[in-house]
């Protein structure tokens, strides 16, 4: 199976990195909009076509992976070379009806909501099939084997892709601020920032392990770690009297608000 790529920014990376992790054999045809998709390409040992249009046709599955304001531009230049291909599209906000009507009404598509950790297999993605799709079940368990050596799969519903994006897709960028603003507490506090992003780090890991594999909430594991009279109460409490949780919720509001704004 050829993989082709429509851009070669961040999301196109992380996803090939994760792709050739998982099988280092595998031929990835990709076309970028700018000169340095080629140089990434050739440092990668990808096929870089020198247009769109040979990616899709030189393809069985095209990622479009470019941004959704691309999408007229790029369904013009691929659209009459669509017969057998499957269409995965990860522009966020983009619906599979917007795709359909962009790319033809037949064509076979997955919307799929991934993130940057894919490029070390440890993503959560989001993928729903258009109906041409869901009459291939051949296709849509090569796309859906295609994903899983990516990371999590989770079917979602369409009317749930924006607030997965919110939780997925945008907040590695939310954690590694948070995992920021924790290491510069302990320079702070002395700690060289590398040996503190460490630190941090190696914190959350074991605590997303921890609240993966137990049976009690958060908020139970949160309160098994705060002893009665303790340092980690006071940090808490510090940390909802400056509004940490509603900060949050605010932050992810304003993600789902934008994403809804897409298409
Ligand atoms: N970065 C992320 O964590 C995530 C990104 N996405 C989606 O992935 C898509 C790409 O996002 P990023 O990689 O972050 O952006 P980016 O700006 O890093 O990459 C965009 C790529 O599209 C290319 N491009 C521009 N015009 C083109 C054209 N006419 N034909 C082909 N390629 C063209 C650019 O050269 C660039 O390589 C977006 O639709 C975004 O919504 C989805 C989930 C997470
Ligand atoms: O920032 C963005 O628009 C994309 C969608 C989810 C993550 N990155």
């Amino acid at each position: 199976m050829k993989i082709g790529f429509i851009g070669g920014g961040q999301m196109a990376q992380a996803m090939i990195s994760g792709l050739l992790s998982a099988n280092p054999d595998q031929v990835i045809n990709i076309h970028g909009g700018s000169a340095r998709t080629q140089t990434y390409a050739q440092a990668h040992g990808l096929n870089y076509l020198p247009t769109n249009q040979q990616v899709a046709s030189e393809s069985d599955v095209i990622i479009l992976a470019c941004l959704p304001q691309h999408l007229p531009t790029v369904a013009s230049e691929i659209k009459a070379v669509l017969t057998k291909q499957v269409v995965i599209s990860v522009l966020g906000g983009v619906s599979l009806a917007t795709l359909n009507a962009a790319l033809g009404t037949t064509v076979a598509i997955s919307r799929v909501l991934p993130n940057t950790p894919v490029n070390v297999n440890a993503g959560t993605l989001a993928y729903i099939h258009n109906a041409p799709l869901m009459a291939q079940p051949a296709s849509q368990t090569q796309v859906e084997d295609l994903l899983k050596q990516l990371g999590a799969t989770y079917l979602v519903a369409e009317t749930q892709f924006s607030i997965f994006s919110a939780l997925a897709g945008s907040s590695p960028a939310f954690i590694d601020l948070f995992i920021d603003a924790m290491a510069q507490a302990g320079v702070k506090y002395g700690l060289p920032k590398d040996q503190a992003v460490a630190i941090v780090t190696q914190t959350m890991l074991g605590t997303a392990l921890q609240v993966q594999s137990s049976t009690q909430t958060p908020r139970e594991l949160a309160a098994a770690v705060a002893s009665p009279g303790g340092s980690t109460i006071a940090g808490f409490l510090a940390m909802e009297e400056y509004g940490l949780p509603t900060a949050i919720v605010k932050g992810i509001d304003a993600t789902v608000a934008k994403d809804q704004a897409v298409d």
